[in-house]
């Protein structure tokens, strides 16, 4: 014998009841089965509507009625032939007539007890389970309707009725040792008391009936069926990337189901275990899927967790005070008071202070239980030595669920660190001695986040992804762009790591995408994107609330630079080539750094000195290896650099600057360059990442350029520069004459910053510096005598570009 039940989305519709059969025919070929449903989908809410318009007397529930008696008829008419459908019909209006009076004396009354919804709700199943009989029947499918209330047997609580299974089994046993028919169908979730009174098995209880039949016939096994196949590593609504798990155990199975995997009725799994009697999950809609098979050994073990679970809409309940300490029976009276108002407690937390316990209930009690709980605790909140109970709204519970957690180290420590990294705050914690189960509670805005950082650590082996937000798509924005979407298939591949851009703006546009921004289209995408306006993109990026999330900034703009902070704070990593920010105040450069120590983001600007070149990372690793800096002398302009190399008196001054400007050496606004101001930053940078506390003013700078072509703007700028060839010409002949080159050198000497042009002698290190490179020597306790260099192109929107994609590959591997 196998049992089967079909959930209300499998009964749904004519067509569903056809896929319905053809499972159920197949079936019995095997062996004999019997087949439990539940309403039609949608039917049991709505009587349950019924019945509470017509509680507070809305007459609105005739409508409501009018809808269910609409449902099933058109339900008949679709699924029987014309000829046979009388009989059916006129069962329908009879039982939509019972429905009208229950309502009606609801009405009158104002009042439905719980007796009469049991009553009223069971029509759900009577009526699909009699329709799809006739049906059967119409098709010529022997089988025998079985009134599932007199097999199953229950005290009175109605709505959630405890099984008396003594009295059950007897009378299932009975009934289909009995019966001729191979095919048996039933109506779920009803049921009846010692005094013949409808009683319900709790929403859901079909599960819970075909189970009980499972274990009163011992079938060979259980199969429900649903429309998803089988359960799932998360609620795939929430997470994309969640796939079918293939088999679990009993244990698995019902943590994973109490905490909203709604395929399963929670109390399903305890009659099929106690039998060890193995249980399907299978999609009606795509029978050939493997589905879940739950079972009592734990699956292979190649993973070490089933699934994740979660539950909304939760209030946390804290009960504070130092009354509490070393006071037995403070919990007993908590919980008592709890049960007393029939709250369910779904999480508790206790730390071993003793001095406070959190409790996790459902929102929906927790207007009573807090009630209940200051009247329990009435004298000692009077007496100060308990605070009323604090109460707190919109969280939710995750919970890791797995059988071969049990005496796994680090399981913990990768779901928190997993979490952390993310900004997700953990409110409490949960671990019970099983260790199948370790449960938080943290904020619902959080959740979709939490379950997708958790998903990705414990079951995306494939690849991590990571999504950026890309402000600035000039010169090195749009290269870094390119190399993004070069690079993608091979990041994948041999990273493991998914790269998406899911924002883009510059300084007119702006354009999200959660799912990806195309990165062959993004010029089209962005440039009909809305206007770009800078709150609004940091609360959409931060709103979206992705998990690992960097906001990549590729303008030279002090407005962009000063957002780090916001993006810092919820975790979001920064990575940036505008060097604004590090060189800003001393206290903003070091607040951003502790910001994204505080917050396990990152902070990248390894593009801020020498462009691609590994000048911050390579100092840093000397200062983490126990090093100490002693000085610096460099080559820190690429646009100087080229400037004086190519300047030779055949071309004016100003063509050489507008030529490196052209090839994308220059900062957006060249005079940054020509006044020593972006070597001046550079140079900042550098003696702050060596430990010195220093401020852009204290750096001396001994420029060359006329004060009088910083006036006005970048458009007068290069006139200016024109207007005093001459002075140009003067400098660089006064050098050859010496035998000597230009160079614009930056010095830190102890705490002492510099920078300045100089001629420089054949011996010099710079001399022999070629086009836009840069050159850094390091001086440090270990390279006294030779310095430690780093040397090459030190500008360019491709090698740039290329430094900016590090930083973002060095975030993303954290
Ligand atoms: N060119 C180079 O060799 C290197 C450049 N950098 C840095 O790269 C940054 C960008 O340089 P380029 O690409 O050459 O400049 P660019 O002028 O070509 O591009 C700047 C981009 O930023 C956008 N932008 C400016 N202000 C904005 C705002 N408030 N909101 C949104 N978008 C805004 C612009 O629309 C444009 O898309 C600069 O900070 C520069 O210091 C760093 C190292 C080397
Ligand atoms: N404008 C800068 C570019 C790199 O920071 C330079 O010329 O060095």
């Amino acid at each position: 014998m196998r049992v089967l039940k079909f959930g209300g989305s499998s009964v749904a519709t004519p067509q569903s009841v056809e896929a319905v059969l053809s499972i159920v025919k197949q079936s019995a070929e095997k062996r004999p089965i019997a087949f439990v449903v539940s309403a039609m989908g949608g039917i049991t809410d709505m009587l349950l509507m019924a019945g509470r318009l017509a509680t507070v007397q809305s007459e609105e529930y005739k409508q409501i009625i009018a809808e269910i008696e609409n449902r099933f008829l058109e339900y008949v008419r679709h699924m029987l032939p014309i000829t046979t459908q009388s009989a059916t019909l006129s069962m329908v209006k009879q039982q939509i007539n019972t429905i009208e009076e229950i309502c009606n004396g609801v009405f009158v009354l104002q009042e439905m007890s719980p007796r009469t919804s049991d009553r009223l709700v069971s029509f759900g199943e009577l009526i699909t389970s009699r329709i799809i009989s006739a049906k059967m029947e119409a098709d010529g499918i022997p089988h025998a309707w079985i009134d599932s209330r007199e097999l199953i047997k229950t005290n009175s609580k109605f709505g959630h009725a405890a099984v008396s299974f003594s009295a059950t089994n007897r009378l299932i046993r009975k009934c289909f040792e009995a019966s001729t028919e191979r095919i048996a169908i039933l109506p779920g979730f009803v049921a009846s008391d010692d005094f013949g009174n409808t009683t319900t098995l709790g929403r859901g209880g079909s599960d819970y009936t075909a189970a009980i039949l499972a274990a009163a016939l011992s079938a060979s096994r259980l199969e429900i069926w649903t429309d998803v196949s089988g359960m799932m590593t998360a609620d795939p609504r929430q997470v994309r990337n969640a796939k079918p798990i293939e088999s679990i155990s009993y244990q698995e199975a019902m943590e994973l189901s109490h905490f909203g995997a709604k395929v399963l009725y929670p109390p399903t799994v305890q009659p099929v275990m106690r039998k060890k009697i193995p249980l399907w999950i299978k999609n009606t809609f795509a029978p050939a899927d493997h589905g879940t098979l739950i079972t009592d050994s734990a699956h292979d073990g190649s993973e070490k967790i089933s699934g994740l679970s979660s539950i909304s809409s939760i209030a946390l309940l804290s009960l504070e005070g130092a009354g509490m300490v070393g006071i037995p029976g403070f919990s007993k009276r908590l919980f008592a008071a709890l049960a007393g108002e029939g709250v369910n407690v779904i999480l508790i937390t206790q730390g071993s202070s003793e001095h406070s316990i959190c409790v996790a209930i459902s929102e929906s009690d927790e207007y009573r239980a807090v009630n209940a709980v200051n009247q329990a605790f009435h004298s000692e909140i009077a007496e100060g030595v308990v605070y009323p109970i604090k109460s707190e709204r919109d969280f939710s519970v995750v919970a890791l669920v797995g059988n071969s957690m049990v005496n796994q180290p680090g399981i913990s420590g990768r779901m928190f660190g997993a979490l952390g990294r993310n900004g997700i705050n953990v409110r409490a914690i949960a671990q019970g001695s099983s260790e199948r189960n370790i449960s938080t509670v943290i904020s619902t805005s959080d959740l979709r986040k939490a379950l997708n950082v958790l998903h990705e650590s414990f079951f995306e082996t494939s690849y991590k992804q990571i999504n950026l937000f890309v402000v600035g798509v000039g010169n090195v924005g749009s290269r870094l762009i390119e190399q993004l979407r070069h690079q993608q298939e091979y990041l994948q591949e041999q990273l493991k790591l998914q790269v998406r851009v899911i924002g883009v703006a510059n300084s007119r546009q702006m354009h999200f995408d959660e799912d990806g921004i195309c990165l062959d289209s993004w010029k089209e995408k962005l440039s009909v994107g809305s206007a770009m306006n800078l709150e609004k993109f940091i609360e959409v990026a931060v709103g979206m609330n992705k998990r690992n999330s960097i906001f990549v900034d590729n303008t030279g703009s002090h407005v962009i630079a000063k957002t780090y902070k916001s993006f810092l704070k919820r975790s979001i990593s920064v990575v940036t080539c505008n060097k604004i920010a590090c060189s800003s105040a001393y206290s903003e450069y070091s607040e951003l750094k502790s910001l994204a120590r505080k917050f396990n983001a990152q902070f990248l600007f390894e593009t801020n000195v020498g462009a691609g070149l590994p000048v911050i990372n390579t100092l840093n690793d000397l200062l983490r290896s126990g090093d100490r800096v002693s000085s610096i002398q460099a080559v820190l302009s690429g646009t100087l650099n080229f400037v004086f190399n190519k300047y030779d008196g055949t071309r004016t001054f100003a063509e050489v600057v507008q030529q490196a400007q052209d090839e994308g050496y220059t900062e957006p606004d060249p005079r940054l360059d020509l006044s020593g101001t972006d070597v001046m930053r550079k140079i900042l940078i550098l003696a702050r990442e060596s430990g010195r506390v220093l401020e852009m003013e204290q750096i001396k700078n001994a420029e060359f350029l006329p004060e009088s072509c910083m006036e006005g703007d970048i458009a007068s700028f290069y006139g200016e520069v024109a207007k005093h060839e001459a002075h140009f010409k003067e400098l660089l002949e006064k050098a050859q004459v010496e035998g000597k080159r230009l160079k614009y050198i930056a010095t830190l000497k102890g705490d002492k910053a510099s920078v300045g042009l100089q001629a420089v002698s054949p011996t010099s290190d710079f001399y022999n510096l070629d086009g836009k490179d840069n050159a850094v020597l390091f001086f440090t306790d270990r390279y006294k005598e030779q310095p430690l260099v780093v040397k090459g192109a030190g500008a360019g929107a491709e090698v740039t570009a290329s430094g900016i994609f590090s930083d973002i590959i060095r975030a993303a591997r954290v």
